[in-house]
């Protein structure tokens, strides 16, 4: 089964820095998330209880990461990827996670953690 839903740039403003000065602003991280659902239960009934609901991801994602202080990007990829296994019975989550003006030259710079089987 290979049925995902996806959360393209869901973009939380953070205490985030690996830095002393970066502890006392918000900086902007940017996630791409897939997750594998099997789809059957929520296509037959048409019941958006049987979906993974990506509204309700997102949001249960910005209210940990916007109220957790975090030093390192690793960091928030590791517990938004607990977060969501512990919540939801995902068999398999990509998430791709930007720190967009961490270095000035790239356009974006970041992690990509992949958790369960494909
Ligand atoms: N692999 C990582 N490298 C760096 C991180 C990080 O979280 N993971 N963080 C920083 C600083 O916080 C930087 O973003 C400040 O500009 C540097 N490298």
């Amino acid at each position: 089964m290979r049925d995902k839903v996806f959360i393209h740039e869901l973009t939380a403003f953070a205490s985030i820095g690996a830095y002393e000065w970066e502890h006392t602003i918000k900086q902007r991280l940017v996630f791409n998330i897939e997750m594998v659902w099997d789809f059957t239960q929520a296509v037959e009934s048409e019941d958006v209880s049987f979906c993974l609901n990506y509204a309700e991801v997102s949001q249960k994602i910005l209210d940990f990461v916007e109220n957790t202080p975090f030093k390192l990007v690793e960091t928030v990829a590791y517990k938004v990827a607990d977060l969501l296994q512990n919540t939801y019975k995902i068999q398999w989550l990509r998430i791709e996670l930007h720190k967009p003006k961490a270095v000035a030259q790239a356009a974006s710079v970041g992690v990509i953690v992949e958790r369960g089987n494909a």
